[in-house]
Protein backbone atom coordinates (compact mmCIF):
# COMPACT_ATOMS: atom_id res chain seq x y z
CA UNK A 1 0.00 0.00 0.00
CA UNK A 2 2.79 2.27 0.61
CA UNK A 3 4.37 1.65 -2.71
CA UNK A 4 1.07 2.63 -4.48
CA UNK A 5 0.60 5.50 -2.63
CA UNK A 6 4.70 6.40 -3.76
CA UNK A 7 4.06 5.39 -7.17
CA UNK A 8 0.88 7.98 -7.34
CA UNK A 9 2.84 10.50 -5.81
CA UNK A 10 5.26 9.86 -8.39
CA UNK A 11 3.08 10.15 -10.84
CA UNK A 12 1.38 12.91 -9.87
CA UNK A 13 4.63 14.54 -9.95
CA UNK A 14 5.30 13.31 -13.33
CA UNK A 15 1.94 15.20 -14.46
CA UNK A 16 2.72 18.33 -12.61
CA UNK A 17 5.69 18.67 -14.48
CA UNK A 18 4.53 17.95 -17.64
CA UNK A 19 1.13 20.90 -17.00
CA UNK A 20 3.96 22.90 -15.96
CA UNK A 21 5.80 22.57 -19.38
CA UNK A 22 2.90 24.17 -21.25
CA UNK A 23 3.84 26.62 -23.31
CA UNK A 24 3.70 30.61 -21.88
CA UNK A 25 1.68 31.72 -25.08
CA UNK A 26 -1.42 29.55 -24.37
CA UNK A 27 -4.54 32.04 -23.99
CA UNK A 28 -7.99 31.48 -23.03
CA UNK A 29 -10.79 31.51 -25.90
CA UNK A 30 -14.11 32.89 -24.17
CA UNK A 31 -16.12 29.38 -25.21
CA UNK A 32 -13.34 27.37 -23.05
CA UNK A 33 -14.49 29.66 -20.19
CA UNK A 34 -15.60 27.08 -18.14
CA UNK A 35 -13.13 24.63 -18.21
CA UNK A 36 -11.99 21.81 -16.19
CA UNK A 37 -9.51 23.72 -14.16
CA UNK A 38 -12.71 24.96 -12.38
CA UNK A 39 -13.50 21.60 -11.73
CA UNK A 40 -10.56 21.10 -9.68
CA UNK A 41 -9.31 19.23 -12.76
CA UNK A 42 -5.64 20.21 -14.07
CA UNK A 43 -5.61 20.29 -17.46
CA UNK A 44 -3.01 20.35 -20.63
CA UNK A 45 -3.09 21.87 -23.88
CA UNK A 46 -4.92 18.48 -25.07
CA UNK A 47 -8.71 18.06 -25.97
CA UNK A 48 -10.49 18.20 -22.38
CA UNK A 49 -12.90 14.95 -22.31
CA UNK A 50 -14.38 15.88 -19.93
CA UNK A 51 -15.62 19.21 -21.25
CA UNK A 52 -19.31 20.26 -21.96
CA UNK A 53 -17.67 21.37 -25.32
CA UNK A 54 -15.87 18.02 -26.12
CA UNK A 55 -14.04 19.65 -28.87
CA UNK A 56 -12.12 22.27 -27.10
CA UNK A 57 -8.90 22.87 -26.54
CA UNK A 58 -8.55 22.97 -22.46
CA UNK A 59 -5.45 25.75 -22.34
CA UNK A 60 -4.91 27.47 -19.03
CA UNK A 61 -2.46 30.04 -18.64
CA UNK A 62 -4.61 32.27 -15.51
CA UNK A 63 -3.52 31.88 -12.44
CA UNK A 64 -5.32 29.99 -10.15
CA UNK A 65 -7.28 33.10 -8.09
CA UNK A 66 -7.93 34.75 -11.67
CA UNK A 67 -9.74 31.61 -12.35
CA UNK A 68 -11.58 31.55 -9.01
CA UNK A 69 -12.76 35.29 -10.02
CA UNK A 70 -13.93 34.59 -13.15
CA UNK A 71 -15.40 31.63 -12.03
CA UNK A 72 -17.96 34.08 -9.78
CA UNK A 73 -18.19 36.25 -12.60
CA UNK A 74 -19.57 33.58 -15.14
CA UNK A 75 -22.74 32.74 -12.32
CA UNK A 76 -26.15 33.33 -13.92
CA UNK A 77 -28.88 35.24 -12.14
CA UNK A 78 -30.48 32.31 -11.33
CA UNK A 79 -26.90 30.55 -10.01
CA UNK A 80 -26.33 33.54 -8.12
CA UNK A 81 -29.90 33.64 -6.51
CA UNK A 82 -29.17 30.25 -5.45
CA UNK A 83 -26.31 30.73 -4.31
CA UNK A 84 -26.93 33.76 -2.41
CA UNK A 85 -30.29 31.63 -0.93
CA UNK A 86 -28.21 28.94 0.33
CA UNK A 87 -25.86 31.17 1.85
CA UNK A 88 -28.10 33.04 3.94
CA UNK A 89 -29.85 30.21 4.95
CA UNK A 90 -26.76 27.99 5.72
CA UNK A 91 -25.28 31.20 7.94
CA UNK A 92 -28.44 31.23 9.33
CA UNK A 93 -28.34 27.82 10.62
CA UNK A 94 -31.19 26.61 8.89
CA UNK A 95 -31.23 22.70 8.60
CA UNK A 96 -32.94 23.06 4.93
CA UNK A 97 -30.29 24.91 3.44
CA UNK A 98 -27.26 23.18 4.71
CA UNK A 99 -28.79 19.99 3.48
CA UNK A 100 -29.03 21.35 0.12
CA UNK A 101 -25.65 22.57 0.53
CA UNK A 102 -24.56 19.02 1.02
CA UNK A 103 -26.24 18.06 -1.73
CA UNK A 104 -24.39 20.42 -3.83
CA UNK A 105 -21.27 19.33 -2.65
CA UNK A 106 -22.05 15.70 -3.35
CA UNK A 107 -22.64 15.97 -6.87
CA UNK A 108 -21.02 14.27 -9.64
CA UNK A 109 -23.00 17.27 -12.44
CA UNK A 110 -19.72 19.36 -13.13
CA UNK A 111 -21.63 22.99 -13.54
CA UNK A 112 -23.29 22.34 -9.72
CA UNK A 113 -19.47 20.96 -8.65
CA UNK A 114 -18.55 24.64 -9.49
CA UNK A 115 -21.09 26.46 -7.91
CA UNK A 116 -20.38 24.22 -4.82
CA UNK A 117 -16.61 25.51 -4.53
CA UNK A 118 -18.08 29.01 -4.60
CA UNK A 119 -20.62 28.52 -2.06
CA UNK A 120 -17.44 27.00 -0.28
CA UNK A 121 -15.41 30.00 -0.51
CA UNK A 122 -18.02 31.80 0.59
CA UNK A 123 -18.37 29.75 4.03
CA UNK A 124 -14.83 29.52 4.63
CA UNK A 125 -14.67 33.33 4.34
CA UNK A 126 -17.24 33.06 6.94
CA UNK A 127 -15.63 30.73 9.11
CA UNK A 128 -12.37 32.81 9.04
CA UNK A 129 -14.03 35.87 9.92
CA UNK A 130 -15.64 33.26 13.11
CA UNK A 131 -12.39 32.39 14.06
CA UNK A 132 -10.82 36.13 14.13
CA UNK A 133 -13.18 36.74 16.63
CA UNK A 134 -13.21 34.33 18.71
CA UNK A 135 -9.51 35.03 19.37
CA UNK A 136 -8.02 32.74 16.69
CA UNK A 137 -9.38 29.47 18.54
CA UNK A 138 -11.53 26.98 15.81
CA UNK A 139 -14.80 27.45 16.06
CA UNK A 140 -15.95 24.09 16.27
CA UNK A 141 -14.10 20.38 17.74
CA UNK A 142 -14.53 17.78 15.34
CA UNK A 143 -14.27 13.91 16.36
CA UNK A 144 -14.15 11.03 14.43
CA UNK A 145 -15.57 7.54 15.68
CA UNK A 146 -14.50 4.79 14.39
CA UNK A 147 -14.66 0.94 15.58
CA UNK A 148 -15.76 -2.46 14.02
CA UNK A 149 -19.70 -3.18 12.86
CA UNK A 150 -21.81 -3.54 16.18
CA UNK A 151 -19.25 -1.67 18.76
CA UNK A 152 -22.00 0.23 19.78
CA UNK A 153 -21.07 3.38 17.35
CA UNK A 154 -24.30 4.28 16.93
CA UNK A 155 -25.84 3.50 20.47
CA UNK A 156 -22.79 5.80 21.97
CA UNK A 157 -23.38 8.55 19.49
CA UNK A 158 -27.35 8.73 20.45
CA UNK A 159 -26.44 9.26 24.20
CA UNK A 160 -23.56 11.43 23.97
CA UNK A 161 -25.45 13.43 21.44
CA UNK A 162 -28.03 14.00 23.59
CA UNK A 163 -26.04 14.61 26.43
CA UNK A 164 -24.38 17.01 24.15
CA UNK A 165 -27.26 19.22 23.39
CA UNK A 166 -29.08 19.52 26.45
CA UNK A 167 -26.00 21.24 27.13
CA UNK A 168 -26.58 23.94 24.58
CA UNK A 169 -24.03 22.41 22.05
CA UNK A 170 -25.24 22.04 18.46
CA UNK A 171 -24.03 18.31 17.12
CA UNK A 172 -23.80 17.21 13.48
CA UNK A 173 -23.12 13.44 12.55
CA UNK A 174 -21.59 13.02 9.23
CA UNK A 175 -20.72 9.13 8.12
CA UNK A 176 -18.53 7.68 6.41
CA UNK A 177 -19.35 4.55 4.87
CA UNK A 178 -16.72 2.38 3.00
CA UNK A 179 -19.05 -0.66 1.66
CA UNK A 180 -21.02 2.26 -0.08
CA UNK A 181 -18.11 3.15 -2.03
CA UNK A 182 -17.47 -0.12 -3.40
CA UNK A 183 -20.80 -1.95 -3.32
CA UNK A 184 -23.22 0.66 -3.02
CA UNK A 185 -24.41 -1.38 0.17
CA UNK A 186 -24.00 0.04 3.94
CA UNK A 187 -22.50 -1.12 6.62
CA UNK A 188 -23.06 1.86 8.59
CA UNK A 189 -26.64 0.15 7.99
CA UNK A 190 -29.61 0.90 6.53
CA UNK A 191 -31.23 1.14 9.29
CA UNK A 192 -32.88 3.78 10.87
CA UNK A 193 -30.03 4.80 13.28
CA UNK A 194 -29.87 7.39 15.84
CA UNK A 195 -34.12 7.79 16.07
CA UNK A 196 -33.85 9.90 19.07
CA UNK A 197 -31.16 12.43 18.05
CA UNK A 198 -32.32 12.56 14.48
CA UNK A 199 -35.70 14.27 16.10
CA UNK A 200 -33.75 16.64 17.78
CA UNK A 201 -33.04 20.38 16.38
CA UNK A 202 -30.04 20.78 17.54
CA UNK A 203 -28.61 17.68 15.87
CA UNK A 204 -28.43 17.78 12.49
CA UNK A 205 -27.35 13.69 10.97
CA UNK A 206 -25.94 12.93 7.52
CA UNK A 207 -26.17 9.54 6.08
CA UNK A 208 -22.76 9.06 4.10
CA UNK A 209 -22.84 9.33 0.48
CA UNK A 210 -24.36 6.68 -1.67
CA UNK A 211 -21.51 6.33 -4.16
CA UNK A 212 -18.00 6.76 -5.28
CA UNK A 213 -14.66 6.45 -4.59
CA UNK A 214 -13.49 6.48 -1.19
CA UNK A 215 -11.01 9.95 -2.60
CA UNK A 216 -14.69 11.39 -3.32
CA UNK A 217 -16.48 10.52 -0.30
CA UNK A 218 -13.47 12.19 1.59
CA UNK A 219 -14.02 14.98 -0.06
CA UNK A 220 -17.36 15.70 0.02
CA UNK A 221 -17.17 14.80 3.94
CA UNK A 222 -14.53 17.67 4.44
CA UNK A 223 -16.57 19.92 2.67
CA UNK A 224 -19.51 18.72 4.79
CA UNK A 225 -17.67 19.62 7.78
CA UNK A 226 -16.93 23.19 6.92
CA UNK A 227 -20.71 23.30 5.98
CA UNK A 228 -21.73 22.27 9.08
CA UNK A 229 -19.42 24.82 10.92
CA UNK A 230 -20.73 27.57 8.69
CA UNK A 231 -24.17 26.17 9.80
CA UNK A 232 -23.46 26.86 13.60
CA UNK A 233 -22.79 23.16 14.98
CA UNK A 234 -19.91 23.49 17.18
CA UNK A 235 -19.32 19.98 17.59
CA UNK A 236 -19.28 17.44 14.43
CA UNK A 237 -18.82 13.99 14.84
CA UNK A 238 -17.75 11.77 11.95
CA UNK A 239 -18.40 8.26 12.53
CA UNK A 240 -16.93 5.00 10.34
CA UNK A 241 -16.92 1.78 10.42
CA UNK A 242 -13.49 0.26 11.12
CA UNK A 243 -13.24 -1.55 7.36
CA UNK A 244 -10.74 -0.42 4.59
CA UNK A 245 -9.27 2.63 4.88
CA UNK A 246 -11.96 4.82 5.77
CA UNK A 247 -10.25 4.81 9.48
CA UNK A 248 -7.39 6.79 8.05
CA UNK A 249 -9.30 8.82 5.73
CA UNK A 250 -11.22 10.07 9.02
CA UNK A 251 -8.48 10.24 11.06
CA UNK A 252 -7.07 12.61 8.62
CA UNK A 253 -9.97 15.54 8.76
CA UNK A 254 -10.68 15.36 12.43
CA UNK A 255 -8.97 17.12 15.37
CA UNK A 256 -9.31 14.07 17.54
CA UNK A 257 -9.52 10.16 16.91
CA UNK A 258 -11.90 8.08 18.85
CA UNK A 259 -11.43 4.47 18.43
CA UNK A 260 -14.43 2.56 20.35
CA UNK A 261 -13.81 -1.27 21.27
CA UNK A 262 -16.58 -3.75 22.38
CA UNK A 263 -15.91 -5.85 25.32
CA UNK A 264 -15.36 -8.73 23.15
CA UNK A 265 -12.22 -11.11 22.70
CA UNK A 266 -10.49 -13.01 20.12
CA UNK A 267 -11.59 -12.89 16.45
CA UNK A 268 -13.46 -9.61 16.90
CA UNK A 269 -10.45 -7.66 18.03
CA UNK A 270 -8.83 -9.55 15.27
CA UNK A 271 -10.25 -7.24 12.65
CA UNK A 272 -8.56 -3.77 15.03
CA UNK A 273 -5.39 -2.82 12.75
CA UNK A 274 -2.27 -1.86 14.86
CA UNK A 275 -2.13 1.29 12.72
CA UNK A 276 -5.34 2.82 13.46
CA UNK A 277 -4.79 1.88 16.97
CA UNK A 278 -1.43 4.38 16.81
CA UNK A 279 -4.13 6.88 15.67
CA UNK A 280 -6.36 7.01 18.28
CA UNK A 281 -5.87 10.04 21.06
CA UNK A 282 -8.99 8.25 23.32
CA UNK A 283 -10.23 4.55 23.10
CA UNK A 284 -13.26 3.52 24.62
CA UNK A 285 -14.52 0.43 25.65
CA UNK A 286 -18.40 0.41 24.95
CA UNK A 287 -20.89 -1.58 26.44
CA UNK A 288 -19.46 -1.82 29.76
CA UNK A 289 -22.31 -3.13 31.92
CA UNK A 290 -24.07 -6.27 33.02
CA UNK A 291 -22.22 -9.54 32.41
CA UNK A 292 -19.83 -7.39 30.10
CA UNK A 293 -18.77 -5.17 32.44
CA UNK A 294 -15.44 -7.83 33.28
CA UNK A 295 -14.51 -8.85 29.96
CA UNK A 296 -14.81 -4.62 29.07
CA UNK A 297 -12.66 -3.72 32.12
CA UNK A 298 -9.65 -6.50 30.78
CA UNK A 299 -9.83 -5.18 27.25
CA UNK A 300 -9.80 -1.84 28.87
CA UNK A 301 -6.14 -2.93 30.96
CA UNK A 302 -5.16 -4.86 27.45
CA UNK A 303 -5.52 -1.34 25.88
CA UNK A 304 -3.89 0.27 28.65
CA UNK A 305 -0.77 -1.47 27.95
CA UNK A 306 -0.48 -1.69 24.23
CA UNK A 307 -0.89 2.10 24.10
CA UNK A 308 2.20 2.04 26.14
CA UNK A 309 4.31 0.71 23.75
CA UNK A 310 3.18 2.62 20.95
CA UNK A 311 4.92 5.64 19.14
CA UNK A 312 3.10 8.93 20.54
CA UNK A 313 1.74 10.72 18.41
CA UNK A 314 1.31 14.11 20.42
CA UNK A 315 4.01 16.17 22.63
CA UNK A 316 1.34 17.27 24.59
CA UNK A 317 -1.41 14.13 24.99
CA UNK A 318 -1.11 10.94 26.08
CA UNK A 319 -4.18 8.87 24.81
CA UNK A 320 -6.56 7.17 27.34
CA UNK A 321 -8.70 4.51 27.56
CA UNK A 322 -11.90 4.77 29.05
CA UNK A 323 -14.95 1.88 29.36
CA UNK A 324 -19.00 3.57 29.05
CA UNK A 325 -22.27 2.02 28.55
CA UNK A 326 -24.49 3.46 26.27
CA UNK A 327 -27.82 1.58 28.40
CA UNK A 328 -26.71 2.81 31.69
CA UNK A 329 -24.58 6.26 30.72
CA UNK A 330 -21.95 4.99 32.88
CA UNK A 331 -18.68 6.59 32.08
CA UNK A 332 -20.65 8.88 29.53
CA UNK A 333 -19.92 12.28 31.04
CA UNK A 334 -16.11 11.37 31.65
CA UNK A 335 -16.03 10.58 28.10
CA UNK A 336 -16.90 13.59 27.00
CA UNK A 337 -14.67 14.98 29.82
CA UNK A 338 -11.43 13.38 28.36
CA UNK A 339 -12.48 14.97 25.09
CA UNK A 340 -12.58 18.37 26.29
CA UNK A 341 -9.71 17.84 28.27
CA UNK A 342 -7.98 16.76 25.22
CA UNK A 343 -9.48 19.86 23.19
CA UNK A 344 -7.81 22.46 26.11
CA UNK A 345 -4.54 20.61 26.05
CA UNK A 346 -4.12 20.52 22.50
CA UNK A 347 -5.02 24.01 21.96
CA UNK A 348 -2.70 25.52 24.75
CA UNK A 349 0.12 23.42 23.25
CA UNK A 350 -0.62 24.88 19.31
CA UNK A 351 -1.03 21.46 18.39
CA UNK A 352 -4.61 21.03 17.55
CA UNK A 353 -3.71 24.49 15.15
CA UNK A 354 -0.77 22.89 13.77
CA UNK A 355 -2.91 19.80 12.89
CA UNK A 356 -5.42 21.12 10.97
CA UNK A 357 -2.97 23.04 8.96
CA UNK A 358 -0.97 19.92 8.39
CA UNK A 359 -4.34 18.22 7.22
CA UNK A 360 -5.40 21.34 5.28
CA UNK A 361 -2.36 20.19 2.92
CA UNK A 362 -2.96 15.94 2.82
CA UNK A 363 -6.43 17.03 1.74
CA UNK A 364 -5.13 19.05 -1.43
CA UNK A 365 -2.34 16.00 -1.93
CA UNK A 366 -5.39 13.24 -2.02
CA UNK A 367 -7.93 15.28 -4.07
CA UNK A 368 -4.20 15.91 -6.53
CA UNK A 369 -3.91 12.50 -6.79
CA UNK A 370 -7.18 11.57 -7.46
CA UNK A 371 -7.97 14.34 -10.33
CA UNK A 372 -4.50 13.77 -11.71
CA UNK A 373 -5.13 10.24 -12.00
CA UNK A 374 -7.91 10.04 -13.49
CA UNK A 375 -7.15 12.54 -16.11
CA UNK A 376 -4.12 10.03 -17.23
CA UNK A 377 -6.36 7.26 -17.24
CA UNK A 378 -8.72 9.37 -19.46
CA UNK A 379 -5.76 10.84 -22.04
CA UNK A 380 -6.90 8.64 -25.41
CA UNK A 381 -3.18 7.97 -26.15
CA UNK A 382 -2.77 6.37 -22.35
CA UNK A 383 -6.61 4.86 -22.89
CA UNK A 384 -5.31 3.42 -26.44
CA UNK A 385 -2.14 1.84 -24.94
CA UNK A 386 -3.29 0.33 -21.78
CA UNK A 387 -4.89 -2.62 -22.23
CA UNK A 388 -1.83 -4.01 -24.29
CA UNK A 389 0.58 -3.01 -22.10
CA UNK A 390 -1.71 -4.12 -18.94
CA UNK A 391 -1.19 -7.41 -21.21
CA UNK A 392 2.20 -7.75 -21.68
CA UNK A 393 2.83 -6.44 -18.38
CA UNK A 394 0.71 -9.32 -16.77
CA UNK A 395 2.70 -12.04 -19.08
CA UNK A 396 5.54 -10.85 -17.97
CA UNK A 397 6.62 -9.58 -21.50
CA UNK A 398 7.25 -6.32 -20.25
CA UNK A 399 8.52 -4.55 -16.83
CA UNK A 400 6.06 -2.92 -15.07
CA UNK A 401 9.22 -0.07 -14.77
CA UNK A 402 8.72 0.27 -18.69
CA UNK A 403 5.41 -0.06 -18.97
CA UNK A 404 4.66 3.07 -16.87
CA UNK A 405 7.43 5.15 -18.58
CA UNK A 406 5.78 4.11 -21.47
CA UNK A 407 2.33 5.17 -20.68
CA UNK A 408 3.93 8.57 -19.26
CA UNK A 409 5.27 9.41 -22.37
CA UNK A 410 2.54 8.40 -24.24
CA UNK A 411 0.90 11.01 -22.28
CA UNK A 412 3.28 13.98 -22.11
CA UNK A 413 3.98 13.92 -25.78
CA UNK A 414 0.64 14.27 -27.22
N1 LIG B 1 -24.90 -4.24 26.73
C1 LIG B 1 -24.80 -3.22 25.89
N2 LIG B 1 -25.12 -3.40 24.58
C2 LIG B 1 -25.02 -2.35 23.76
C3 LIG B 1 -24.57 -1.07 24.21
N3 LIG B 1 -24.54 -0.24 23.16
C4 LIG B 1 -24.95 -0.94 22.09
N4 LIG B 1 -25.25 -2.21 22.44
C5 LIG B 1 -25.77 -3.26 21.56
O1 LIG B 1 -24.78 -3.59 20.60
C6 LIG B 1 -25.38 -3.82 19.34
C7 LIG B 1 -24.74 -2.90 18.30
O2 LIG B 1 -25.00 -1.55 18.65
P1 LIG B 1 -24.96 -0.36 17.62
O3 LIG B 1 -25.04 0.89 18.40
O4 LIG B 1 -25.97 -0.59 16.54
O5 LIG B 1 -23.52 -0.59 17.05
P2 LIG B 1 -22.83 0.02 15.75
O6 LIG B 1 -21.38 -0.02 16.02
O7 LIG B 1 -23.45 1.34 15.45
O8 LIG B 1 -23.22 -1.04 14.73
P3 LIG B 1 -23.42 -0.86 13.16
O9 LIG B 1 -24.61 0.05 13.01
O10 LIG B 1 -23.69 -2.26 12.70
O11 LIG B 1 -22.14 -0.31 12.65
C8 LIG B 1 -26.87 -3.57 19.52
O12 LIG B 1 -27.49 -4.81 19.71
C9 LIG B 1 -26.96 -2.75 20.78
O13 LIG B 1 -28.16 -2.96 21.48
C10 LIG B 1 -24.26 -0.93 25.60
O14 LIG B 1 -23.87 0.14 26.10
N5 LIG B 1 -24.41 -2.04 26.38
Amino acid sequence: MPHIHYKMRQLGFSLLRHFSSLPSSLTVPSSTRSCCLHRGVLTGSYPCHQSPNPGHSCQHRRGVSTALGQHIQDLSGPEQRLLDKLYKGLIGGQRASLAESITLVETQHPRKKELAQVLLQRVLAYRREQESQNGGKPVAFRVGLSGPPGAGKSSFIEVVGKMLTARGHKLSVLAVDPSSCTTGGSLLGDKTRMTELSRDMNAFIRPSPASGTLGGVTRTTNEAIVLCEGAGYDIVLVETVGVGQSEFAVADMVDMFVLLIPPAGGDELQGIKRGIIERADLVVVTKSDGDLLVPARRIQAEYTSALKLLRRQSKSWNPKVVRASSYTSEGIPEVWAKMESYRDTMLASGEFQGRRRAQQKVWMWSLIQENVLLHFQNHPSVRDALPHLEERVTKGATSPGLAADLLLKAFSSS
